[in-house]
């Protein structure tokens, strides 16, 4: 990909690992679904989030602000595996819970200004396997890239990716099993 490092690891977690991560988080996480505001309308979210984080890292976006949430073991266990191989200190993770095909996220790139200039996102996926798609923002030459977010998969988007690569999670009309997203990074 010209203009963006993304690094992918199919299978961080292993299967037994990956089913006790989903419980836990899945019981444990203060999970809600906001509301975005767009041309000042309020929208449901289609998915549900939440945000943890060390204490004073707020993270604003569509007019949401939220305060974080203190960590919680798995959390910490997540972060401790993840940091080794991004070699990154995370101080936050926002949480997505894609409950069916229907909920999805929207083309977007994480390039708020509390994420710094070459953010490192480490992104970790449980459960239902979910397509992710990449598109550059400036060039409309260069291909779309698609991966399948699989169970325990990391996905590593570092460098400039941000500045020049949107990416989403489209709806899908097939089945497809509850996902949980982990979406750590580093709040300056
Ligand atoms: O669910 C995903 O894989 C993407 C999440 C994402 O892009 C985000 O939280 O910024
Ligand atoms: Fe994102």
């Amino acid at each position: 990909m010209p203009d963006a490092e993304v690094l992918f690891y199919p299978c961080l977690f292993n299967a037994a690992d990956c089913e006790q991560l989903f419980a836990t988080l899945e019981a444990e996480i203060a999970w809600r679904q906001d509301s975005a505001t767009i041309f000042g309308r309020h929208h449901l979210l289609p998915r549900l989030t939440a945000w943890y984080g060390d204490p004073g890292k707020t993270y604003r976006y569509s007019g949401i602000s939220m305060e974080p949430l203190p960590w919680t073991p798995t959390l910490r266990q997540i972060k401790v595996a993840i940091e080794t191989v991004a070699e990154v200190e995370f101080n936050s993770v926002l949480l997505n819970f894609y409950r069916h095909g229907q909920d999805s996220m929207g083309w977007h790139s994480d390039d708020e200004p509390e994420l710094g200039p070459n953010p490192v996102i480490g992104s970790v996926s449980l459960g239902g396997c979910r397509r992710f798609l990449l598109r550059h923002k400036g060039n409309k030459s260069i291909p779309k890239v698609e991966l399948n977010l699989t169970n325990g998969s990391l996905l590593l988007m570092q460098g400039p990716t941000q500045h020049f690569w949107q990416h989403h999670v489209p709806k899908t009309r097939r089945t497809v099993d509850p996902r949980i997203n982990l979406t750590f990074r580093v709040i300056q």
